[in-house]
């Protein structure tokens, strides 16, 4: 077993007194590659804010197990306002800002690191463009250069399909796989079917959490897991079998590889 980066334990997290996540145990290792599926309104994104410690479990405890842990975080919704006149690098580089003392000093060494990551999306050649004239794929790649630049343990996506198209798709989550090998990372999706190739294991959310070791589930397991999703076929991207079933929800995939 890898070391543990971060730990939920006993985790209940309530808004206004409504309970959303009930008895959350849940760790993540280095090397990982998560899947994280659930309803609507399951909970996947409270989940990973309180992960993030943005919101405080009404009960339980969120443990990170190195002392400064690094966590690049792609947001479901970004606030990017792409009328405002700043240059890609420096959306990038804002990915630092949180251990500056002082905006916009950036050091040489900060705007390499920013290279590298535009380098890692294959976006070097966009540094200088304004980010409100980048395509949606590319300022969702621009997006995970931000989240990647401070070379962070864990990377957690909710949702990066969020914004792109089906082609951009399958790019993106071959770049994950390529980060997956310095990184561990923890993907929300609601599309199983496109990611199931890339991650190795899942994590079914709706309100309690049922972790599943394998990137390979059945409709009858997610039923037990109380994860009501639909598994959706794609035409020929590549990805693992779900496996054969016979039951009710969904469809079961077939293997393209
Ligand atoms: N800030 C908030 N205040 C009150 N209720 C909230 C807040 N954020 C989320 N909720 C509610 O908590 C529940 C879980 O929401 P959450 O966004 O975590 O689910 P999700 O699984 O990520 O959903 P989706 O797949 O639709 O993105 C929902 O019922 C939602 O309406």
């Amino acid at each position: 077993m890898t070391e543990p980066l971060i730990e939920l334990k006993d985790v209940r997290v309530a808004y206004d007194g409504k309970e959303v996540l009930n008895q959350v145990n849940f760790t993540v290792h280095q090397n990982d590659f998560i899947g994280v599926i659930g309803p609507n309104g399951g909970g996947k994104t409270t989940m990973v804010k309180t992960m993030l410690r943005l919101i405080k479990p009404v009960s339980g405890k969120v443990v990170h197990h190195k002392k400064h842990l690094e966590i690049g975080y792609l947001p479901q919704y970004t606030n990017v306002d792409k009328r405002f006149p700043i240059k890609v690098c420096d959306v990038v580089l804002s990915g630092l800002m949180y251990r500056k003392k002082l905006v916009g000093r950036y050091n040489k060494k900060d705007r390499q690191k920013a290279c590298d990551a535009l380098s890692w999306v294959g976006m070097e050649h966009l540094a200088d463009k304004h980010i409100g004239s980048l395509s949606g794929g590319e300022t969702q790649k621009a997006l995970l250069a931000r989240a990647i630049v401070s070379s962070p343990s864990l990377l957690i996506l909710d949702e990066p399909d969020t914004y792109v198209d089906y082609a951009s798709e399958g790019e993106i989550y071959e770049l994950l796989r390529k980060l997956n090998e310095h990184m561990a990372i923890l993907m929300v999706s609601h599309d199983l079917g496109m990611i199931s190739s890339y991650i190795k294991t899942i994590a079914c959310v709706n309100r309690m959490l049922h972790y599943h070791k394998s990137n390979v589930i059945t409709p009858e397991q997610l039923q037990t897991y109380n994860c009501p999703i639909q598994l959706v076929t794609h035409g020929n991207v590549p990805h693992t079998v779900l496996a054969e079933h016979k039951g009710s929800m969904g469809h079961a995939k077939h293997d393209h590889q």
